[in-house]
């Protein structure tokens, strides 16, 4: 099956007003790409982002959404605000939140749930530590992720997700999973998918982040199973980001 690539930026907690009319000015100078373009710019931001790409093929994400609907919730942003500042994806248990906001499994599932009660698109993130890795725990990490969202909105609703793995030694550290490293992981979850639904298993798009750059996005865009990519500090640069876009095709 023939899967779209998506190249998401996200952009964590960086930039200005100012830094992001230059940022998004670089990416709407890109030609066509078949690729899907997405940024996750922070939640102030979302307004004026979702402006400066109007007209644009370049969609919008948010970094992190309530898994409370409304109500008394100091500090917190719904899914259905997100929804009216124009958000498609929304960027679920990013190993940031995991280790540093401590969301749980049973925490992101409930997000997932919240993000596709309105029609928003989760892009759950998934990935093992270090230790993890080298105990052999790969797998049983990514598939617990996963099964953990499963039993909250069934296996169907992946339909309407996309997954991002990112091994959390390969974020922010230079350290990117090569290029056959990502297929066999991603080969994997499609493979654990696949018990529940063959069809979803097919049809979901898995993105692979950490440390991606321009210079190893081509590698990574071959392998079957990498349906694009979730770029962080990479995607902070207009000309490597549009190269990451390109290598995707
Ligand atoms: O969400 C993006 C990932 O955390 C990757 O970040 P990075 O490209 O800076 O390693």
């Amino acid at each position: 099956m023939i899967r779209q690539k998506i190249v998401a930026g996200n952009w964590k907690m960086n930039g200005s007003r100012e830094s992001i009319v230059s940022l998004i000015g670089g990416l709407l100078k890109m030609d066509g790409s078949s690729s899907e373009v997405v940024v996750a710019p922070s939640f102030p931001y979302l307004s004026q982002v979702n402006d400066l790409i109007d007209g644009s093929s370049v969609m919008l994400a948010a970094q992190n959404v309530s898994h409370e609907l409304k109500g008394a919730y100091t500090g917190e942003v719904s899914a259905s605000m997100l929804g009216d500042f124009g958000v498609k994806y929304v960027l679920l248990g990013h190993s940031e939140r995991r280790s540093l906001y401590s969301e749980t499994d049973d925490i992101v599932a409930s997000k997932v749930k919240a993000v596709l009660g309105f029609g928003l698109v989760p892009m759950l993130c998934i990935g093992e530590t270090l230790a993890e890795r080298e105990y052999g725990k790969t797998l049983d990490v990514c598939e617990r992720q996963i099964q953990a969202v499963i039993d909250v909105v069934g296996i169907a609703a992946f339909e309407q997700m996309t997954i991002a793995y990112e091994p959390v030694w390969a974020i922010g550290t230079g350290l990117s999973a090569s290029a056959e490293q990502a297929q066999e992981v991603h080969r994997s979850i499609r493979a654990f998918l696949a018990k529940s639904s063959e069809s979803v298993s097919q049809k979901v798009q898995i993105l692979y982040g950490g440390s991606v750059k321009a210079s190893t996005s081509s590698a990574l865009f071959k392998m079957p199973d990498v349906d694009g990519a979730l770029v962080g500090g990479a995607s902070l640069d207009a000309k490597e980001f549009i190269a990451i876009v390109k290598a995707a095709g």
